[in-house]
């Protein structure tokens, strides 16, 4: 039997959305956000607290995208639904497919919203879809969860509502309630790997299996609950490895090697880095097990690298912007994070710079190479300093120089400080290398 649609839907209203009352919907146009804005106009009959609006987002792909437009702002004039249309260019020159740009965009645009709660209308099919494309491709518990029915959107809740009902059912509720919507032609292109799956493999499972939807949705329960744990044990690991910006390795590797490596992902994806492969993250435990305390493993990444140093993993960009930075020193501000240089700047009492050197505008600078700083034996270049300090060689070309308000060289910090400005009640600079988090 045909379940009331509007009824569940006001049922299984989310707890944590209670006390939200801007909602706006992502309109396609298509039948599924056609068939969630019917059902979200009549749900505001019934909480009359609801505030309804819609977006529409405007890729211009599609020859007949302006009629999309004006098929939204048509029936969202009848339901009095405000309407925003917002235009985007998908460029076809760049590496990822159409698709997944315009996806990408979808959500810039959502995540601008100045509502509450963004919804949209992915179904209990689109659901399945997703997880045997995911299968597809190989992907871990994460990707394998599925789409949840409430998740955090930057400051936005994103809402599904629609996720435990089946294309069919939608379909039902628009003959009944003569919903007029439009048809997206590429979704009959095969070639895109979710089109093949919809309309090939899917048909096929419904012939053999009729409760495959039901049965991958369980799955994929299992794996958000596999997920959320693993998520879990990873924050405390990280928590208890983390000291400032760096990983400390003993602590790490005297982990599990499965939790090491869920660690580390974790870590990187504080960092912004979602994208690892786990073969690479396997590689850098593995070396990091074998190599000896001297040699240098290191991780590549596209915007980072992850380097051993002093046994402390630090993360530094792969692209510093390292301009010459002007500093005060303030005593009362013993570390100060210096974001073009991938790392902070630590001040410690007790033999280092003396006061007077310190006076006025210091200056970070990079190395430009032959660089002299004066030590109780005479000159030494800063390359020898660096090399005799056991700093790994990508660390070194990025080691900030600290020079003095009149220009000389003042020291290599957490290296070396110039022995004629040197006390035994000055400060000594650490440089800390490494991302916050
Ligand atoms: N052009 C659009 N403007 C606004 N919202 C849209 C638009 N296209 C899709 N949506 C919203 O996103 C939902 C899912 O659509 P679709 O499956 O095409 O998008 P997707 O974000 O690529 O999803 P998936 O994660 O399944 O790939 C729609 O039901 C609708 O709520």
């Amino acid at each position: 039997m045909q379940p009331d649609l509007l009824e569940a839907l006001l049922a299984h209203w989310p707890d944590n959305l209670s006390g939200l009352c801007a909602f706006e919907l992502g309109l396609s146009g298509g039948l599924d956000s056609m068939v969630l804005l019917s059902l979200l106009a009549r749900a505001r009959q019934q909480r009359p607290q609801l505030r309804l609006s819609a977006v529409h987002v405007h890729h211009g792909l599609n020859a007949a995208a302006d009629d999309w437009v004006l098929h939204c702002q048509q029936v969202c004039q009848q339901l009095e639904v405000p309407l925003r249309v917002v235009r985007v260019a998908v460029s076809r020159s760049a590496g990822e497919s159409l698709e997944a740009q315009a996806r990408q965009q979808r959500y810039a645009v959502y995540a601008q919203s100045t509502a509450e709660v963004l919804v949209l209308a992915h179904h209990l099919d689109d659901q399945s879809e997703t997880v045997l494309l995911q299968l597809l491709r190989g992907g871990g518990v994460r990707a394998l969860s599925g789409m949840p029915v409430v998740r955090r959107l930057g400051a936005l809740q994103l809402w599904r509502p629609l996720l435990g009902f089946t294309r069919q059912q939608l379909e039902q509720y628009a003959a009944v309630q003569g919903l007029v919507w439009v048809e997206d032609d590429s979704n009959a292109d095969i070639a895109y790997r979710r089109n093949l799956l919809r309309h090939r493999i899917m048909p096929l499972l419904q012939q053999h299996v009729p409760s495959y939807r039901q049965q991958l949705e369980r799955s994929a329960w299992h794996m958000a609950q596999a997920s959320q744990l693993v998520d879990e044990v990873a924050a405390a690991d990280l928590a208890s490895c983390t000291t400032g910006a760096a990983l400390d390795v003993e602590r790490l590797l005297s982990l599990s090697p499965v939790r090491q490596g869920f660690l580390l992902m974790a870590w990187l994806r504080h960092l912004g880095q979602s994208q690892v492969a786990p073969e690479q993250l396997q590689e850098f435990l593995r070396q990091l097990h074998v190599a000896a305390a001297a040699s240098q493993p290191c991780l590549q990444l596209p915007e980072l690298v992850v380097v051993r140093y002093r046994q402390q993993l630090h993360a530094v960009p792969v692209r510093p912007t390292q301009s010459a930075t002007v500093l005060r020193f303030d005593a009362s501000q013993p570390v100060s994070r210096q974001p073009g240089w991938g790392g902070r700047l630590r001040w410690v009492r007790g033999g280092g710079l003396s006061l007077p050197s310190l006076a006025g505008d210091l200056q970070l600078r990079p190395r430009q190479g032959g660089e002299v700083l004066q030590q109780p034996v005479g000159r030494k270049p800063v390359k020898k300093l660096l090399q005799e300090a056991g700093i790994p060689p990508l660390l070194r070309r990025q080691w900030p120089l600290l020079y003095a308000a009149d220009g000389r060289l003042l020291a290599l910090p957490g290296v070396a400080v110039a022995s004629d400005c040197f006390s035994a009640e000055g400060y000594w600079p650490e440089w800390l290398p490494g991302l916050d988090h």
